[in-house]
């Protein structure tokens, strides 16, 4: 027989995956078990895994895929086989998202800093301006509800050049993939069992993936919080949704675990539906909300009109538990990620040293474009624009631009009404992991590519006034692109779900 998989994956413990290692896999050399092709064997039996346990997404070329659940199917898009990652990155990946947890929460209370970290971006993006205008309308009304939840995805990549692991970004709004990432941890154990020992790979060096039942926990422990036993989870939607099966698996383990139901609404129903109780509970037709969890919300394209800005503001005004709430939704904004990134800002929000360094040590460069001392940093990015990534101030994916593009936006921004939109943005360090060899299967369709990864670690936060009930970190989710694609992103049809080999 040929060589197996595992001689394809470096002995663990080598550290960062050596490129020659995983060449024959990279070649297409396809390793023989069985002198059946490894792949033409594991593909169908991945396929029909995948669609037994709702590792599924919208089909597109399904009309109705989108807003009925159960018509129009296809197996989400993944990775044959886990994705090569060194434990210890992993590790210090874990290590962060408590910190990261009480980070967020923190800026969240600095209603100033959020305010002002975000007063020039306000002229030049209108969407962050409503968002901001809706937290100034709460704070003036008086915050009605102590309660906090978050449920966070902090997302790395390792850099190959220095072997460090720099955080992509923090999402507090709409982290997706928690159900799906989960699931696709569980195929490839499966994978891995069922191609028997002559796979030569090991489940165990396939980590946990806890990410769904986690994500149910801390809404499940927010409703108790609120203490209302007839009160339901609001999930709030788009009316089109691919992704719908990753949001109706936490309704299921919502409801399994905890017996707790949950309903879906878009804002215009939420608008159309709602209305506050008398003091100030949230109340869906009859029914009362105790908890809103956002899985839109986070994009101009979910408000198409004033209704559901107002739609927007019922909720924030209410006493339900909001996933995020405003000032949660605003501390993860891209602007803030870039002025935490400040010398000393940092130490305004933690008081342990260790844990400053810590943090400190994932941040990639971050630099606005607004300062006194931009020209530089912006002279710098139209030279060599392949460094460099530009970021406006937006989430779902697609927004961001690359290359030698990056270099002509600056420029146009640069000469347009005086250089007032660049506070729209921030530029951020490009950075450039390992490639390696992976097996994409789309649409049932296998592929050998070379690739990258981008590792997302999920977390999860609650408190209630000063008690700290949850702050943990809640598995993981790996997402693998073609090397030489820009966007990331799984829904946006770039990247596939996949999970981690530790090496
Ligand atoms: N369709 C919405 C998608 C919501 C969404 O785009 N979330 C952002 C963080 S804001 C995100 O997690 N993006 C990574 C997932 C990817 O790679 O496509 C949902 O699932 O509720
Ligand atoms: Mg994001």
């Amino acid at each position: 027989t040929g060589m197996t998989l595992a001689s394809a994956y470096p002995p663990a413990g080598t550290g960062l995956v050596k490129h020659s290692e995983l060449e024959t896999l990279s070649q297409g050399v396809i390793p023989q078990v069985n002198d059946e092709p490894v792949v033409s064997v594991l593909v169908p039996e991945a396929l029909s895994w995948s669609s037994l346990h709702g590792l599924v997404v919208g089909n597109t070329s399904h009309e109705r895929s989108g807003t009925i659940p159960g018509v129009g199917l296809v197996h989400a898009p993944f990775s044959l086989l886990p994705s090569p990652f060194p434990r210890q990155a992993f590790s210090q990946a874990i290590e962060l998202a408590p910190l990261f947890n009480r980070l967020i929460d923190r800026v969240s209370q600095d209603a100033n800093f959020l305010q002002q970290a975000l007063a020039r971006t306000r002229k030049a993006d209108s969407f962050t301006a409503r968002l901001l205008d809706i937290h100034l309308q709460i704070l003036d009304k008086g915050v009605k509800q102590e309660i906090r939840l978050g449920l966070h995805r902090s997302d790395y990549m390792l850099d190959m050049a220095t072997g460090n692991l720099l955080q992509v970004e923090l999402n507090t709004i709409s982290s997706s993939f928690a159900a799906l990432g989960s699931l696709v941890t569980s195929l490839h154990r499966h994978l891995i069992n069922w191609s028997g020992d002559r796979s030569g790979l090991e489940a165990k060096n396939v980590p946990e993936n806890s990410a769904a039942d986690t994500f149910a926990e801390a809404l499940a422990l927010a409703w108790k919080e609120y203490g209302d036993n007839r009160a339901v989870v609001l999930m709030v939607v788009r009316e089109e949704e691919r992704n719908m099966y990753d949001q109706y698996w936490l309704a299921l383990k919502l409801f399994k675990s905890y017996g707790i139901k949950l309903i879906r609404k878009t804002l215009s129903q939420v608008i159309a539906e709602g209305k506050l109780g008398s003091n100030n509970e949230l109340f869906i037709g009859k029914q009362v909300v105790s908890v809103v969890y956002y899985r839109a919300g986070y994009s101009p394209d979910d408000y198409p009109s004033e209704s559901e800005w107002d739609a927007r503001l019922l909720l924030e005004l209410s006493t339900a538990v909001k996933c995020p709430n405003i000032s949660y939704h605003l501390a993860g904004a891209k602007k803030i990620q870039q002025e935490l990134a400040k010398p000393g800002i940092l130490e305004r929000f933690f008081e342990n040293k260790q844990e400053i360094v810590k943090v400190r040590s994932c941040f990639a460069g971050l630099w606005s474009l607004e300062d006194e001392n931009s020209d530089e940093i912006i002279k710098e990015a139209i030279r060599n624009p392949e460094g460099f990534v530009l970021k406006p101030q937006r989430e779902g994916g697609g927004n961001n631009t690359y290359g030698a593009d990056v270099s002509e936006k600056l420029i146009q921004l640069r000469k347009t009404d005086g250089g007032v939109g660049l506070a729209a943005y921030i530029l951020m360090q490009r950075i450039f992991p390992a490639v390696h060899p992976a097996y994409l299967v789309h649409d049932g369709i296998w592929s050998c590519k070379e690739t990258i990864s981008e590792l997302g670690i999920f977390s999860t936060y609650l408190r209630n006034g000063k008690k700290e009930v949850l702050n943990k970190e809640a598995g993981y989710l790996l997402r693998t692109k073609v090397a030489d694609s820009n966007e990331g992103g799984v829904a946006a049809g770039y990247a596939v779900l996949d999970s981690l080999y530790l090496i």
